[in-house]
């Protein structure tokens, strides 16, 4: 499985997009101006005489019809005339104008929102992912217009069984839920995190093709211990501390009995908890509801791909990943996601004990690297601590500059979410990595918060390098023609997939099984010379390709463990007689995209 290799299929070309799909018709119950003011089945000046006729709308719009492809065109030339007039404008000012211009078509137009961000997702990626959904959050009590999503705040407690039925929509497939306790690496944003879940669903749509009105955002109110967010007039969100402990805990089971009291086939994805609810929730539902933790489980799958990327750069077998040595910077959520699943890899590709597997493996925190003469250490990263008789020349709480020049690590990966902290000492000393071709990966979010910025890793470290960023950076100019490719290593690789095969295959539970196909589905998606220079995951334009690939390995996964149930009129039986190629098909068929639906108005 692991080194298969697979092409990525062509991207259908925008014009041929623009001219094959038919579409059904759609019911609606409104009529006139009231169907202008909704975002899902407006069309703007795109509607059609006749049907400006039949739905009251004639004389609500200019007398002009205008087609898809030139509302689309319009959009981008008014995307484009902003970014000439904010040229000389500071990054965060032009970042947050783009997201707004973005932002309002959605409030307003959510089919053409769908269809520029599917048609230019490499270039808007940036705005309504990461990194600028960071600065969205951050700004967002200032940003706020319109609601988007549900807000469960600690104050509903007794009422969100009743509360879930305020949402309109009757059919909710995929929830995005967070509780603002830490977004990105920008810490706790309280009520300000809704832009997070808002982002990732986004990306379904974009990635996976879930229908948008099946989708729902959620914020999960318990309260703030960001001072500042506190003291501040404008804050949205309740002004109390969090709640702690079984509180804590009441409100979050409260939601997800809420959740699948309404729609008992929706998946929960968990995102941005800080590490003990991101554990701790992960442990309660997994078994219960169907769910994943994004930060932990999609993290780990997106690196164990690229981490299986870096072998294969070195042109070695895959095998060779058990000799690896590899640092993790960062043992929160992510890291310590990460360092269980390449251990689990490690110990099923040599047969041996995970205990065994692990001592290639070296984990810092903010107190440097942990081993089991830590005072207080975290039950969580107890087991990856090392042990001080096996790490001869390091103590305790070394830095990560000691570890880099003792281990001389083929991998150094960060998911601290600090800035910077690979700097040019530590970057330089990953000169002497035992590989031929080291690899850095700075995994956190956003942009400031990479551990190192991806023209100072090919500077200091040197232009043989192989790199990654969790947020998006330019590929870096090296000089005699020569560039530096930059990976973008983000869960956004995986999680859509996660998504939708779950989906389609009807399972009530996401298991480990599931989540270790989607990534070993990734990790053989690149070709050997794609790799060999260096890139080790797909570019974003084509991912919707990646998406099909990954769900359809996540829905045989499923059939594999006989959880598939199907959907509709493919039940488990006709999921588990398609082959591989047919998955892929039906997974990539059940692929919502967006087109103007003729509307046909219903009393
Ligand atoms: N690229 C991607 O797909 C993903 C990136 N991330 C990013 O990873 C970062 C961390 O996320 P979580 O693990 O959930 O956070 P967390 O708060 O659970 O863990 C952070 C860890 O970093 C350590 N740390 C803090 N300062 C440090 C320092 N100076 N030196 C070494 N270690 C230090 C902490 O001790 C802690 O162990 C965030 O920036 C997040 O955006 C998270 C998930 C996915
Ligand atoms: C990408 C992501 O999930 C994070 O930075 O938290
Ligand atoms: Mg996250």
């Amino acid at each position: 499985m692991w080194n298969q290799l697979r092409f990525a299929a062509a991207n259908f070309s925008r014009s041929r997009r623009f001219t094959t799909v038919n579409p059904g018709p759609c019911i609606i119950h409104k009529r006139g101006a009231d169907i202008l003011h909704d975002p899902w089945f407006n069309k703007d000046t795109g509607f059609p005489l006749t049907e400006r006729d039949r739905l009251g709308l004639r004389g609500l719009l200019p007398p002009r019809v205008i087609s898809f492809e030139q509302q689309h065109d319009r959009f981008l030339d008014s995307y484009r005339s902003l970014e000439k007039n904010t040229q000389c404008q500071p990054d965060n000012i032009v970042s947050l104008a783009k997201w707004r211009i973005l932002n309002r078509l959605h409030d307003r137009n959510e089919t053409l929102y769908y269809r520029v961000l599917i048609d230019n997702i490499e270039e808007f990626a940036p705005i309504i992912y990461t990194p600028t959904v960071g600065l969205v959050c951050q700004n967002y009590s200032g940003l706020f217009r319109r609601p988007r999503g549900m807000y469960f705040s600690a104050k509903d407690k007794g009422e969100m069984m009743s509360m879930i039925y305020n949402w309109p929509a009757e059919k909710v497939d995929m929830i995005v839920l967070t509780d603002g306790s830490r977004i990105l690496g920008l810490g706790d944003l309280g009520v300000q995190g809704i832009g997070i879940p808002i982002g990732k669903l986004d990306m379904y749509v974009a990635a996976a093709g879930i229908n948008p009105r099946n989708i729902l955002p959620v914020m999960l109110d318990v309260g703030t211990n960001n001072e500042k967010l506190l003291e501040d007039r404008l804050y949205l969100g309740l002004r109390q501390r969090r709640l702690e402990g079984e509180e804590y805990l009441e409100i979050v089971d409260e939601f997800m009995d809420a959740v699948y009291a309404r729609w008992p086939k929706a998946i929960v994805q968990f995102e941005d908890f800080q590490m003990k609810w991101a554990f701790e929730t992960l442990k309660r539902y997994h078994k219960r509801f169907c769910m994943f933790n994004d930060d932990i489980q999609g993290t780990a799958g997106v690196a164990l791909a690229g981490l299986l990327g870096t072998v294969r750069a070195q042109g070695r077998p895959l095998s060779d990943f058990v000799k690896q040595k590899i640092v993790v910077v960062g043992a929160g959520s992510a890291g310590l996601g990460v360092l269980k699943m390449a251990i689990q890899a490690v110990s099923k590709m040599t047969g041996c004990s995970e205990l065994a597997a692990k001592s290639q493996f070296f984990l810092i925190d903010k107190d440097g690297l942990i081993t089991t003469e830590r005072n207080n250490l975290d039950p969580a990263a107890a087991p990856f601590a090392k042990n001080p008789r096996d790490i001869e020349g390091l103590t305790e709480g070394a830095s990560i500059l000691e570890v880099v020049k003792k281990v001389k690590p083929h991998v150094l990966l960060g998911l601290s979410g600090v800035g910077g902290i690979f700097n040019e000492e530590v970057l330089k000393a990953m000169r002497e990595s035992v590989s031929t071709k080291p690899a850095i990966f700075a995994m956190s979010n956003p942009t400031m918060n990479a551990e190192c910025t991806a023209s100072d890793a090919f500077k200091h470290a040197g232009e043989n390098i192989v790199f990654a960023s969790g947020s998006p950076f330019e590929n870096v100019n090296l000089g005699n023609g020569k560039v530096g490719h930059v990976n973008q290593a983000n869960n956004m690789y995986l999680f859509p997939g996660i998504g939708l095969g779950t989906l389609l295959s009807g399972a009530h539970l996401i298991t480990e099984r599931m989540l270790q196909a989607a990534s070993e589905c990734l990790a053989s998606y690149m070709m050997e010379e794609d790799i060999l220079n260096g890139i080790l995951y797909p570019s974003i334009s084509c991912i919707r390709d990646v998406t099909a690939e990954v769900g359809a390995a996540v829905l045989r996964a499923a059939v594999e463990e006989e959880l598939a149930e199907g959907q509709g009129d493919v039940g488990p039986k006709e999921l588990a007689q398609m082959s591989k190629e047919e998955t892929v098909e039906y997974v990539r068929s059940n692929m919502w995209f967006p087109v103007y639906s003729p509307l046909v108005h219903e009393k």
